[in-house]
């Protein structure tokens, strides 16, 4: 068996609803991918020790890119930061300062990035970094806006994962429903869209499916199982 790695996003993919419920059933499938020796990594804006800890209880591989790709955990106590959230707080404060409505949103603690309740225009907020000279990456998870390290994202952090593991870009298979996967998509193979995620999105993949989130996750394994046969 020709061994793949999986670079799985969270919200909107393997979950079933707003809220994070996880589908079992796109877990335990992709609990049986890594049962059959291929390796299965959470790629997540949410922190990347919430990732790490549903590979865990997932039974999938003990690896996580989080923070929208600024944090790399590979065990409790091993972070790699491939991010500074100094310069993201201080985009913060600049949109704080020039805009109505900018609010941190409540979630596990960062280390390396900015997350922002979904609640002002992101190309206003753009115009607005740019006008005073702030390079920073703002992103849209459809869960949550982040501000990222310039040149940090799921791509970048994902492919230090692919250094570290010697991992070919023939050999990943990326699956997502977000703007903030695109990067990710792009060093990857094959790339998956959810049918939950946008036309833009899905124009970025190299596949799509009908089916949303968990479903669609379970329906781009059986449109690619045939291929994970060969020998
Ligand atoms: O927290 C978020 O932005 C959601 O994250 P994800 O869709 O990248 O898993
Ligand atoms: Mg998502």
């Amino acid at each position: 068996m020709k061994k793949r790695t999986f670079a799985v996003d969270i919200d909107g993919t393997i979950t079933e609803n707003g809220g994070g419920r996880i589908h079992l059933d796109a877990l335990e499938a992709l609990r049986r991918l890594t049962n059959m020796g291929h390796d299965v990594i959470f790629v997540t804006g949410r922190s990347s020790v919430e990732g790490f800890l549903l590979s865990v209880f997932g039974g999938t591989t003990k690896i996580t890119v989080g923070e929208n790709g600024g944090c790399i955990t590979l065990d409790s106590n091993d972070h790699i930061l491939l991010g500074s959230i100094d310069e993201c707080k201080k985009a913060l404060d600049v949109l704080k300062n020039n805009m109505e409505n900018v609010e941190e949103k409540y979630v596990f603690p960062r280390m390396t990035e900015v997350v922002l309740q979904r609640t002002f225009d992101l190309d206003q907020a753009r115009k607005v970094l740019s006008e005073h000279n702030i390079d920073v990456e703002l992103s849209d998870s459809q869960y949550a806006y982040h501000i990222n390290s310039p040149g940090i994202d799921k791509g970048t952090g994902f492919t230090e994962i692919m250094k570290r593991f010697s991992i070919s870009k023939e050999d990943v298979i990326a699956i997502g429903d977000s703007a903030t996967d695109v990067p990710l998509f792009k060093v990857a193979k094959t790339s998956v869209a959810l049918g939950n995620a946008s036309d833009d999105v899905k124009s970025e993949a190299t596949m799509t499916v009908s089916a949303h989130a968990g479903d669609g996750v379970l329906e781009a394994l059986d449109k690619l199982a045939p291929r994970l046969s060969e020998i």
